[in-house]
C-alpha cells in the first residue's frame, strides 16, 4: 500500500510530467546529477526516484493527451555534460601580456590593481566557472577585465561573446567603462559594438528571437510605439490591460466554470444559471500571501508570470493538492491562460515569457533549425547577478550552449553573483539555482564540476558595518558560506547599523530630516553620495523627498534600486518583515521541482538578504529607523547579544 504523501507525490508527478513535458524532463534527467548539498533539504523534491515507476503511464498519458509535443530529435539529457573536456587555451604569455597592459592602466588612473583573487577569475581557464563576489568585492570591475583579457588576449572573436547583466543601468555603465576599457588596449570597439556585447537577458533574448522566431511583436512593448529592445523594467501599460481585461470579460462570457469560480474568489453569489453571463465583475482582489489588491485579470497576469518564470505552464495548472481559494484561483487561472494565449495569437503578440519558452523548446527539440547567426553570441557567456537567475532563464540558456556543443562549437560560461544578495525571489528568481550551479551547467570529463571563485575582500565597507550585514544572514541556511574581510580601515566615528527604534515617519520626519542634513555635513570619505535613503517601497520616500533640501548630496531608493550603488551612508527605513505565508506560491514552487525550500521559506531568508544589500550599501555607517524590531532588525539586536 502506497503511503498517503507517496501518492501525493505519484498524482503531482504525473500532472508535471503531462502538463510541463520539457521541464519535467530536463529535471528528471538531471536529477540523477544532483550533487551533494551543503544545506539542509527542507522538502523532498517532487521528481523523485517514485517518478520513475510511474513514467510510461504517465507519459502514454500525456501523449494521449497532446499534452506532449512530438520532437524532431531526442533532447540530449540534462547530465550530459555541455562545457570541456579541455580547458580553455591560456598560456603565460597571454596573461603576462595582460598584466603588462593592466599595470600601465593603473598607471594612468584608468583602474586600480586588481587584487590575487580577482586576477584568478580574470584569467581563469576553466570553461565553466562561477564566482562568488561578495557585496563590494569589486566584480563588475573584475568581469570587465575578465572581457578584455578574452577579446584581447585570448583572441575570443566579438560576436561570439555576450555579457549579461540585469538592468538597462546597470549595463550601460558596464558598456560604457568596457568602451573606455578596449580603447586603452587599441582593441577596435565602440558604442554599437559595446551595445551588440552588453546586454540585458530580455535584450539577449530579443537577439535571439529576432532570428529564430521571426522577430516576434512583443506584447510587452505593444502600444508603447517603440520598437526598441526588449526590456525588462517595462511596467503593464494600458494597452496591455486591455487585452488582459478583454480577456477576462470573454472567458467570463463564455466559460460557465470561469464564471464560477470568478464569483467564489470575489466571494460574490454564485453566477445566475440559464441567464446571459452579463459583465464579468471588476471588483479588487487579494490572493492570500499577496500585499496588493489588484482586478482579477491583473492578478491572474502576475501569478502567470510568477509561474512561467519558474518553469511551468500557467494554462496547464491544475487545483490538485490544493484547497479553497488557491484551487480556484489556480482553475481560473488556466482557462484564463488559456484565453489569453489565443488573443495573443489573434493578435500577433508574444510575451517575453513565451519567447523565452518558445527558444528553449526548439533548442530541445530541433536545436539544427536554428541559424548560426541566432547562436553564435551564446558562445561566451559572462553573467553579471547571477544569483537572481530564474529556472526559465537556467533552461535557455543551457539549451542554447547545449545546442552549440552539439555542433562542435568551444563554448564557455561564467557566472558571476552574490547568492547573499539576491532578491528577486517574487519574481521567480533564486539563489539555489546558483548554489545548485553544476546540476544545471555541467562539464564534461575531469571539468564535470565547475570552477569555484571567490571574491572576499569587500573595498567599499568598514569591518563594523560588514559584521552586521552578515549578521542579518546568521539564519539563512541556503547559502555558500565566505569570509568577507575589509580592506578599509574603520576612521574615527565609523560605526556598524545604529538602530533607531520605535521610528514612525508621520511623528519622526523632523528627527529623520536632520539626522540626514547632520550626516551629510560629517562627510569624511570621497563617496559622490553621502547619503543613501533605503526603504522596501516608493510611498515613504517620496514623503522624505518632498520636505528634503535637493542640495543636499542624497539619494533616496528603493532596495532593489540601490543594489550596486554605495554612499558614504546607508539609512534606512523598514523594518524588514517577512511577507505574509503564500499558499498559492509554495504549490508552485513545490510543482517546479527546481527549488528545496517553499515559497515562505524564500521570502523569509530574502527577507534577511534584503536587509543585508540595504546594509552593504553604506561604506562607513548605517542608521536603521525601525517602526518595530520584529522582523531582520529584531534578529541583528539578538545576534549581536
Ligand atoms: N582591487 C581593488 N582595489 C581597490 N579598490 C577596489 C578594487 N576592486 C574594486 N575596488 C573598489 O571597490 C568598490 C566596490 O566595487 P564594485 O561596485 O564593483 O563592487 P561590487 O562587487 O559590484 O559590489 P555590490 O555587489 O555590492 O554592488 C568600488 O569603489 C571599486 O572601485
Amino acid at each position: 500500500m502506497l503511503s498517503a504523501v507517496k501518492r501525493y507525490r505519484a498524482l503531482l508527478t504525473a500532472t508535471l510530467r503531462a502538463c510541463f513535458p520539457r521541464t519535467s524532463a530536463y529535471l528528471r534527467e538531471q536529477h540523477g546529477s544532483a550533487l551533494s548539498h551543503a544545506y539542509p533539504h527542507p522538502n523532498a523534491p517532487l521528481v523523485s526516484g517514485a517518478t520513475s515507476r510511474v513514467k510510461s503511464k504517465a507519459t502514454a498519458k500525456a501523449r494521449a493527451k497532446g499534452a506532449a509535443k512530438p520532437r524532431a530529435k531526442r533532447a540530449q539529457p540534462a547530465s550530459e555534460g555541455i562545457y570541456g573536456p579541455s580547458p580553455l587555451s591560456v598560456t603565460t604569455g597571454q596573461i603576462q601580456a595582460m598584466r603588462e597592459q593592466v599595470k600601465a592602466a593603473v598607471g594612468k588612473g584608468l583602474l586600480g590593481e586588481p587584487s590575487d583573487e580577482q586576477w584568478t577569475m580574470i584569467t581563469c581557464e576553466h570553461p565553466v566557472a562561477r564566482v562568488f563576489a561578495g557585496a563590494g568585492s569589486g566584480k563588475s570591475s573584475t568581469l570587465l577585465l575578465r572581457v578584455v583579457f578574452m577579446l584581447c588576449h585570448l583572441k575570443v572573436a566579438p560576436e561570439r561573446l555576450t555579457v549579461i547583466s540585469f538592468t538597462n543601468a546597470s549595463c550601460a555603465e558596464l558598456r560604457g567603462k568596457l568602451v573606455e576599457l578596449l580603447q586603452f588596449w587599441s582593441y577596435p570597439f565602440d558604442e554599437t559594438s559595446a551595445r551588440r556585447c552588453v546586454r540585458t537577458f530580455h535584450s539577449a533574448m530579443g537577439m535571439m528571437a529576432r532570428q529564430a522566431l521571426g522577430d516576434p511583436r512583443w506584447f510587452e512593448q505593444s502600444g508603447r510605439g517603440r520598437s526598441g529592445e526588449p526590456d525588462d523594467s517595462l511596467a503593464t501599460g494600458s494597452a496591455q490591460r486591455a487585452v488582459l481585461k478583454e480577456t477576462y470579460q470573454s472567458c467570463y462570457a463564455e466559460n460557465a466554470d470561469f464564471r464560477e469560480r470568478v464569483h467564489r474568489l470575489l466571494g460574490a453569489p454564485p453566477p445566475a444559471s440559464g441567464k446571459p453571463a452579463g459583465k464579468a465583475p471588476l471588483n479588487l482582489y487579494r490572493l492570500p500571501g499577496e500585499f496588493r489588491a489588484l482586478p482579477l485579470f491583473e492578478a491572474f497576469q502576475v501569478q502567470a508570470g510568477f509561474a512561467e518564470s519558474i518553469g511551468l505552464r500557467p494554462e496547464c495548472l491544475t487545483g490538485d493538492g490544493m484547497s479553497g481559494v488557491e484551487e480556484d484561483f489556480a482553475e481560473a487561472l488556466a482557462l484564463f491562460w488559456r484565453s489569453f494565449n489565443e488573443q495573443l495569437a489573434a493578435r500577433g503578440l508574444m510575451t517575453f515569457n513565451h519567447g523565452f519558452q518558445q527558444l528553449t523548446e526548439t533548442l530541445g527539440d530541433n536545436g539544427s533549425s536554428f541559424g548560426e547567426t541566432a547562436l553564435i553570441p551564446f558562445s561566451h557567456l559572462l553573467i553579471d547577478e547571477f544569483q537572481d537567475i530564474s529556472p526559465q532563464i537556467v533552461l535557455w540558456l543551457q539549451a542554447a550552449q547545449r545546442e552549440l556543443t552539439r555542433r562542435g562549437q568551444a563554448v564557455s560560461l561564467m557566472a558571476i553573483g552574490d547568492d547573499w544578495q539576491s532578491i528577486y525571489g517574487w519574481r521567480g528568481s533564486s539563489p539555489e539555482l546558483f548554489l545548485d550551479f553544476d546540476r544545471h551547467f555541467p562539464g564534461k570529463g575531469r571539468l564535470k564540476k565547475s570552477r569555484v571563485l571567490r571574491l572576499e575582500t569587500n573595498y567599499r565597507s568598514v569591518a563594523p558595518v560588514m559584521e552586521d550585514a552578515a549578521r542579518m544572514l546568521a539564519e539563512v541556511s541556503c547559502k555558500q558560506d565566505k569570509n568577507c574581510r575589509a580592506a578599509k580601515v574603520t576612521g574615527p566615528g565609523d560605526h556598524g547599523v545604529k538602530l533607531v527604534p520605535g521610528f514612525d515617519l508621520r511623528t519622526g520626519m523632523d528627527a529623520l530630516l536632520e539626522e540626514v542634513t547632520a550626516q551629510c555635513s560629517l562627510r569624511h570619505t570621497d563617496e559622490k553620495t553621502a547619503v543613501l535613503l533605503l526603504s522596501r517601497g516608493n510611498d515613504a520616500l517620496k514623503r522624505i523627498q518632498a520636505r528634503l533640501d535637493p542640495a543636499l548630496p542624497v539619494r533616496a531608493l528603493t532596495i532593489h534600486r540601490a543594489k550596486g550603488l554605495q554612499a558614504e551612508v546607508a539609512i534606512i527605513l523598514d523594518d524588514c518583515e517577512p511577507p505574509p505565508a503564500h499558499p498559492f506560491r509554495n504549490a508552485l514552487y513545490a510543482r517546479s521541482g527546481f527549488f528545496r525550500s517553499s515559497y515562505d521559506q524564500a521570502m523569509r531568508d530574502e527577507t534577511a538578504r534584503l536587509a543585508y544589500v540595504a546594509i552593504t550599501r553604506g561604506a562607513s555607517r548605517v542608521i536603521w529607523f525601525t517602526h518595530n524590531t520584529q522582523g531582520a532588525a529584531g534578529a541583528l539586536v539578538n545576534r549581536r547579544s
